[in-house]
């Protein structure tokens, strides 16, 4: 049996565990909270989190990230984008030194426009070859209730990601291998913000018509992006890219589009945060993804216009027209 650490014990941290533990894992999760420990190891259930789910008795749960640490094989990191590299600071010394690290993270680091690889490597001193990216159609609701759905495991290293996949696989999930990390993080970043504007026009009340062209081009300035940071563009076609999108901007789960949805139904931005009490993770990113667009002089409409109501206190129905007004050009460019 792999023998897994997962740091963080949310909605993510704790459905994947379950996905590795039915993949035949056995998972030590650190989470903050001695009481969310507690019931994990008394109950097997994370209540806060994912109500509905019995956790296998092979999760365990710990206060304590050595004791979380020790002996893992294989290392999955599943807190906020913006607080990782802090974490990291606790656990650098006490990560194996030839475990696959894994992010199932996606965000932009604020301050630094770093993708959650690039900051695992500087701040957790882990060479770039160890490092895998998970990411897909992934609501955690869904998986935790053992809905079918694919994902893609991207990694430089062919047996790194192979070991990944092969250790979170089941009858209800299917990694794909994947090599293009760039892509698959710049993809799962980029759609939160996309997500975030779509509830925005869904709480205004618009249709299906808006949602889709949100997210055409949204998918236009994602693609745009990362191909100038160097990704493939087909990685944009893929579960990373449009599958993601697709799901997150639908899903009434997506913590994203909610945030988005309640700022167009007209509660206030604080109302929104005071509100929302897991990690939408587009808030924050909305600014490092615009930020990292300049640092390669590329337009990222959308994102620019969320920053804008989200950071500069502009109303939803006022980046609308600043969005249907700009200058005519070819859908391709
Ligand atoms: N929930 C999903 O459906 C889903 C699916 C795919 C990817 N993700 C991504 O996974 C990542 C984690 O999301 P989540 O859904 O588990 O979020 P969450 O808000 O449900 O859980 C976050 C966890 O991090 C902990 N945390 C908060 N602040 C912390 C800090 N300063 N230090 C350490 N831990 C801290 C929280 O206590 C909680 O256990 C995000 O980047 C998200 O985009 C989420
Ligand atoms: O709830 P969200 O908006 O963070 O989205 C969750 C997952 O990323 C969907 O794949």
């Amino acid at each position: 049996m792999t023998r897994v650490a997962m740091l963080g014990g949310g909605n993510w941290g704790t459905a994947y565990a379950a996905i590795m533990a039915d993949a035949g894992c056995t998972v030590r999760l650190w989470a903050r909270r001695g009481e969310v420990v507690d019931e994990i190891n008394t109950q097997h259930v994370n209540s806060g989190y994912l109500p509905d789910r019995e956790l296998p008795e092979t999760i365990s749960a710990t206060t304590s990230f050595a004791d979380a640490l020790d002996g893992a094989e294989i290392v999955v990191l599943a807190v906020p984008s913006q607080t990782l590299r802090t974490n990291l600071a606790d656990w650098r010394d006490l990560l194996p030194k030839d475990a696959p690290v894994v992010s199932l993270m996606k965000g932009v680091e604020l301050g630094t426009g770093e993708r959650m690889s690039q900051v695992i490597a500087e701040a957790g001193e882990v060479d770039p070859d160890r490092i895998v990216v998970v990411s897909g159609p992934n609501l955690a609701a869904e998986i935790a209730a053992r809905q079918p759905a694919a994902a893609v495991v991207a990694a430089s290293s062919p047996r790194v990601r192979a070991k990944v996949a092969e250790a979170s696989a089941t009858a209800y999930f299917r990694p794909y291998l994947g090599t293009d990390v760039v892509g698959t993080e710049i993809a799962g970043a980029t759609k939160n913000v996309i997500a975030l504007a779509v509830g925005m026009a869904s709480g205004m009340g618009m249709g299906d018509n808006t949602m889709a062209s949100l997210l055409t081009r949204g998918l236009a300035e994602t693609a745009r992006l990362g191909t100038a940071l160097g990704a493939d563009p087909q990685t944009f076609l893929g579960l990373a890219g449009v599958g993601d999108l697709v799901a997150t901007c639908a899903s009434p789960l997506s913590r994203n589009r909610t945030f988005g949805y309640r700022l167009g139904s007209g509660m206030s931005l604080d109302e929104v945060i005071e509100s929302t009490k897991q990690t939408a993770e587009g808030v924050k990113s909305c600014e490092s993804i615009l930020q990292l667009a300049e640092s390669v002089d590329v337009d990222v409409p959308i994102v620019e216009n969320v920053a804008a109501v989200v950071h500069e206190g502009r109303e939803p129905k006022d980046v609308v027209g600043a969005l249907m007004s700009r200058a005519r050009k070819l859908e391709t460019n």
